[in-house]
């Protein structure tokens, strides 16, 4: 079984070319995560999924532990087979899921006492616990179990949370269990602030990890901050490692983190907007439900080889969007997803021809310019 590692490729200027190779594959980075919280990519075959150019996707302990259970998971063999997904996976460790979708009870220094938000019924999540369940999922990349303060919070709270965070990423090194080809990440903590960020990287260096996650953020900073905080935070980690910024984002987040040296991405952005009819095209994000598309012949996106844009028109997207229609969800959630992904290679391309600044740049002046 190869180990798991991570190989610089090239950069140009902050941004870098990589690969990270895990138990279940290989994954060239830059690199975005669809998001399956349930063992589902929402609206998706998993097949499906890979043909968008996606190779590895993200999972949740919060939802998996509540539903269907990481032991019944493990029974059935993993969640790589439960869900038919053979490629890496990499699960959230479910602090921040707590915080944004249960109904907490107590958190201390041991973990989080909540209520499940499906049933009501108690749970307790610790760094050990954590751990165990993405175990049971089979996980290539687990995360360290974190608190991840919201926004805004005194700094203080921040400082706090933090430093918690730390002696709870220790026991998770601690509780994790090593096998050739999967890894364990520590997630990078401290708000907007520089030197809480700095004494977590250090903390976290310490210890040492196989990727550093940069969480705390997209939690309603907005992107002048987030943009700011990742000028020093990515410098703070080591080069040799994938950096992994948690949450985001919109394709201009993406452009502009991966400038500021960021490898991996997760958001639920494309899936969820795909069943709101939001797709994402070169021009800007499009509202399938507005009026104009009613008689438009014409593709989402002529530049986009999905078979929503080669089979269907404006016209019959905006019909089964108004008719709220399944297929709606999946036509437009499939787009969505190879908009991500080629927009990724499309990065990926431009540092390794050294034009990035110029693809940033083209970027910015076609996105956001709205749809003819
Ligand atoms: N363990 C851990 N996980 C995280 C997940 C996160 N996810 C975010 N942001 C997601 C924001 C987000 C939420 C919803 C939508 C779709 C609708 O607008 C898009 C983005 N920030 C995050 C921070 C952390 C963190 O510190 N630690
Ligand atoms: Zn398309």
């Amino acid at each position: 079984m190869t180990d798991f590692s991570f190989e610089l490729l090239g950069a140009d200027g902050g941004a870098r070319r990589g690969r990270v190779t895990c138990a279940h594959g290989v994954i060239q980075t830059p690199a975005f995560m669809p998001v399956g919280t349930a063992a589902t990519v929402k609206a998706m075959l998993p097949e499906n999924v890979a043909a968008t150019g996606a190779e590895i996707i993200l999972g949740n302990t919060y939802h998996l532990m509540l539903r269907p259970g990481a032991e019944r998971i493990a029974r059935l063999g993993g969640l790589h087979a439960f869900m038919n997904w053979p490629g890496p996976i990499l699960t959230d460790s479910g602090g921040y899921q707590v915080m944004s979708l249960s109904e907490l009870r107590k958190l201390d220094e041991n973990g989080v006492t909540f209520r499940s938000h499906i049933d009501g019924s108690y749970h307790t999540l610790t760094p050990e616990r954590s751990m165990e369940i993405q175990h049971q999922l089979g996980s290539d990349i687990t995360m360290c179990f974190d608190e991840c303060p919201p926004y805004p919070s005194e700094k203080a709270d921040v400082a706090r949370a933090t430093q918690l965070s730390m002696r709870w990423a220790a026991r998770s090194r601690a509780a994790f269990v090593n096998r050739p080809g999967y890894g364990l990440f520590g997630i990078n903590q401290g708000g907007v602030h520089e030197d809480l960020r700095e004494q977590s990287a250090q903390a976290l260096k310490e210890i040492g990890f196989d990727g550093y996650a940069i969480g705390g953020l997209a939690v309603g900073e907005g992107r002048a901050l987030m943009f700011s905080t990742l000028d020093f935070t990515t410098l703070m980690l080591p080069t040799d490692k994938p950096r992994y910024l948690m949450g985001v984002g919109k394709p201009e987040d993406l452009v502009g983190a991966v400038a500021r040296g960021v490898d991996m991405f997760d958001c639920v952005l494309p899936t969820r907007s795909g069943r709101t009819a939001q797709a994402f095209t070169r021009r800007g994000p499009v509202n399938l439900k507005n009026a104009r598309h009613g008689d438009d012949p014409r593709p989402l996106d002529d530049h986009c080889s999905c078979p929503t844009c080669r089979n269907y028109s404006r016209a019959y997207l905006n019909h089964v969007v108004k008719a709220g229609e399944i297929i709606a969800a999946m036509l437009l959630t499939w787009h969505n997803l190879q908009y991500y992904q080629d927009l990724m290679a499309d990065i990926r391309r431009a540092i390794e021809s050294g034009t990035f600044a110029a693809f940033e740049a083209d970027f910015q002046s076609q996105y956001g310019q709205g749809d003819i």
